[in-house]
């Protein structure tokens, strides 16, 4: 009889895994978590949804089984988690931008990718524009910018300004620019700018008159990579769009330069990708749907350094005694 030299249970994790993420999506879908605040019975959930009472039951009990749920004699509840970020009451739900994302980097097409390639005028063009819906994505990433990346975003700010505050920020690529109507609420003489494409400038506009900053933040519509961006900036955002600049990195990073004051600083958030493209695999998994369509346009750390440095800047590193940079994604540069 033949010797197994290895173990098959990757594959059965694999498959388990599966499972767990159709369970996790199917809930969201169903807006399950919105019923579970309290200890509840199927019975009640199916009263209220008009869902089926028996198949509800089992339901709950494998989400409890994934650890998404509380489970009581009978009865069960959302665990403080899925309180917090899947009930459709909470204040940074992330329902929407859970699914987005998964439609997003959904590898669904993959089997047909692999066998005719990818799509010549995306490949021709390598614009994320082409393939991605960037007005959806900023508005359905509101909330999960409030769910950690905005408060330490802010806080270290706040550190960074406590002598000497800004007077005038840009969020490039800003989406819908939370990130600068936050600050600008923090220094009252500040101005803020968001730069969008005009598809994603609407989004930014509207967002900036409900919250009453019209008189502070303007909304700069155009393409980084070719149009002006404004100048005389204490702070400039570049956060997640320096792939969407692949082929223009050095024109933006010298605007960017030039666009910042001599004491601005310029934060910058990227993907942080291996020389050999294997790290982090949420990143390269993530972005693969979009580069098997034609894209071709994530920067490893490596290039993302070396064009920072050899435009002058200067990676800012601050003690992190009072745990300010915790929570960070990104890293600030001066000149
Ligand atoms: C990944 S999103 C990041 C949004 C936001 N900065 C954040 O951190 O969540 C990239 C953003 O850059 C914008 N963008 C990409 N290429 C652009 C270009 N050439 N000109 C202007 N905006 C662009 C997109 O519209 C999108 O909103």
């Amino acid at each position: 009889m033949y010797q197994p030299k290895e173990n098959s249970k990757l594959y059965h994790r694999l498959l388990h895994q599966k499972r767990e993420t159709e369970l996790f999506l199917s809930a969201v879908r169903l807006n399950i978590f919105s019923y579970l605040e309290e200890w509840t019975t199927a019975k009640i959930v199916a009263e209220r949804t008009g869902f089926n009472e028996r198949n509800l039951d089992l339901f709950f009990n494998a989400l409890a089984c994934i650890g998404l749920l509380e489970k009581g004699e009978g009865i069960y509840r959302n665990t403080s988690q899925s309180n917090e970020f899947l009930n459709q009451r909470s204040p940074i739900y992330l329902g929407e931008w859970i699914l987005f994302r998964e439609e997003m980097m959904s590898l669904k097409q993959l089997d047909e990718r692999i066998k005719n390639g990818p799509v010549d005028e995306i490949v021709r063009n390598n614009k994320g524009v082409e393939v991605y819906d960037f007005y959806e994505a900023a508005r359905v990433s509101i909330s999960e910018m409030y769910s950690g990346r905005v408060q330490s975003f802010v806080k270290v700010a706040l550190s960074l300004f406590k002598n000497d505050f800004p007077k005038k920020i840009l969020d490039l690529g800003g989406g819908s620019g939370v990130l600068v109507m936050e600050l600008v609420s923090l220094f009252p003489d500040c101005s803020g700018v968001i730069f969008e494409y005009p598809g994603v400038a609407v989004l930014a506009r509207k967002l900036v008159a409900e919250r009453g900053l019209t008189q502070q933040v303007s909304v700069l519509e155009g393409d980084f990579t070719v149009d002006s961006i404004g100048g005389d900036y204490d702070l400039i955002i570049a956060s997640g769009i320096l792939d969407f600049a692949r082929d223009h990195l050095n024109t933006l990073m010298d605007k960017m330069y030039h666009a910042l004051t001599a004491s601005g600083y310029l934060y910058v958030v990227t993907h942080n990708i291996s020389e050999d493209y294997q790290r982090p695999p949420e990143s390269i998994l993530g972005w693969l749907s979009s580069h098997l369509e034609g894209l071709d346009i994530l920067l490893s750390k490596k290039t993302v350094d070396s064009a920072l440095k050899q435009h002058g800047f200067r990676r800012v590193h601050i003690n992190d005694v009072n745990g300010i940079f915790k929570g960070l994604q990104g890293e600030f540069y001066s000149k």
